[in-house]
């Protein structure tokens, strides 16, 4: 599975007063496996990129090849692409209907056309990678469910149709902090178990830092930036001037340094600032 962007634009409301150029030329290729974040501020253009990759929205220009196939061309069934790529969208909770838990996330499956046997085996992988228990959960309401258990209901009915990509927009927005790590770790197990490519739109530096192999940027619809976490994260002052920060750990590691503390490096994680810590509090010079 390989996707690649070439030029693409998006106006609202074009030809009106109040229109808007969500995305401006813009160009990025992703590959199997990659887990490419997408960070930018408010009204940058993420939510319109990310709905481009599911085929939810058409360019005004630009392509959108999948796997060889331009998605954006007249005549492609959008349900082939569906089925490949997944968009799990904001407070995803809101879409949320069935009576059951298992019926809601059964509700993917079953409209790809696959048999009650198979759905039933993926209703349960799906709540197995999201964290809940399949005997305890499968026939409540999932309207008498707690914010983060909704949540994962939610995403584990876009996990079971098993797509190739799986595009998720803010995920943890709204959660507290222990459901937001919750959510986050079950990214990394869904990833890590279905190697699909995940597309992560947050506003949260650290978890992009931590989670992403590479980043786009977006600033005002075009894409300014594209590369690895510690490229990308090397640029504080043009991401300072897009209202974006560093990861914690590494404005942490900053005021240390500015402090007169030895510590050179990106410190995009906090176990990298925690060893730079543990090795110098550790050397007899301290003592
Ligand atoms: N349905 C719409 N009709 C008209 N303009 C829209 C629509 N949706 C988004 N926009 C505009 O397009 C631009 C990009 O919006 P988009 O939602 O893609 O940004 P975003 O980066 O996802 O923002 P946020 O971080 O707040 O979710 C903004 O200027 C927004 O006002």
């Amino acid at each position: 599975m390989s996707i690649q962007v070439n030029n693409l634009t998006h106006i609202y409301s074009e030809g009106m007063p109040h229109q808007s150029v969500a995305l401006e030329d813009v160009t990025f290729s992703a590959d199997d496996g990659q887990f490419i974040g997408i960070i930018g501020h408010t009204g940058s253009g993420k939510s319109t990129l990310v709905q481009h990759l599911n085929g939810l929205l058409k360019p005004k220009s630009g392509t959108i090849v999948v796997s060889g196939t331009d998605i954006t061309a007249s005549g492609v069934v959008m349900r082939d692409i569906r089925r490949k790529i997944g968009l799990v969208f904001q407070y995803p909770e809101y879409q949320l209907f069935e009576e059951t838990v298992e019926k809601d996330v059964a509700f993917g499956p079953l409209n790809l056309g696959l048999d009650e046997a198979e759905v039933s085996v993926r209703v349960r992988e799906a709540l197995d990678l999201v964290g809940l228990d399949y005997e305890e959960i499968h026939e409540r309401s999932p309207f008498d469910l707690s914010g983060g258990q909704k949540r994962r209901v939610a995403i584990a009915g876009v996990i079971a149709m098993k797509p190739e990509v799986l595009i998720l927009d803010e995920p943890t927005a709204g959660l507290d902090p222990k459901a937001h790590q919750d959510v986050l770790k079950m990214i990394e197990t869904v990833h890590a178990h279905e190697k699909n490519i995940i597309f992560l739109v947050s506003h949260n530096m650290n978890d992009i830092a931590r989670m992403a192999d590479k980043i786009l940027v977006m600033d005002s619809g075009k894409l300014v930036m594209h590369g690895t976490p510690e490229e990308v994260f090397s640029r504080e002052e043009e991401l300072t001037s897009m209202g974006l920060a560093l990861p914690e750990p590494a404005q942490l590691m900053k005021l240390a340094r500015q402090k007169g503390l030895p510590f050179d490096g990106s410190f995009l994680r906090v176990e990298d600032a925690e060893e730079a810590l543990y090795q110098f509090l550790k050397k007899d010079s301290f003592k």
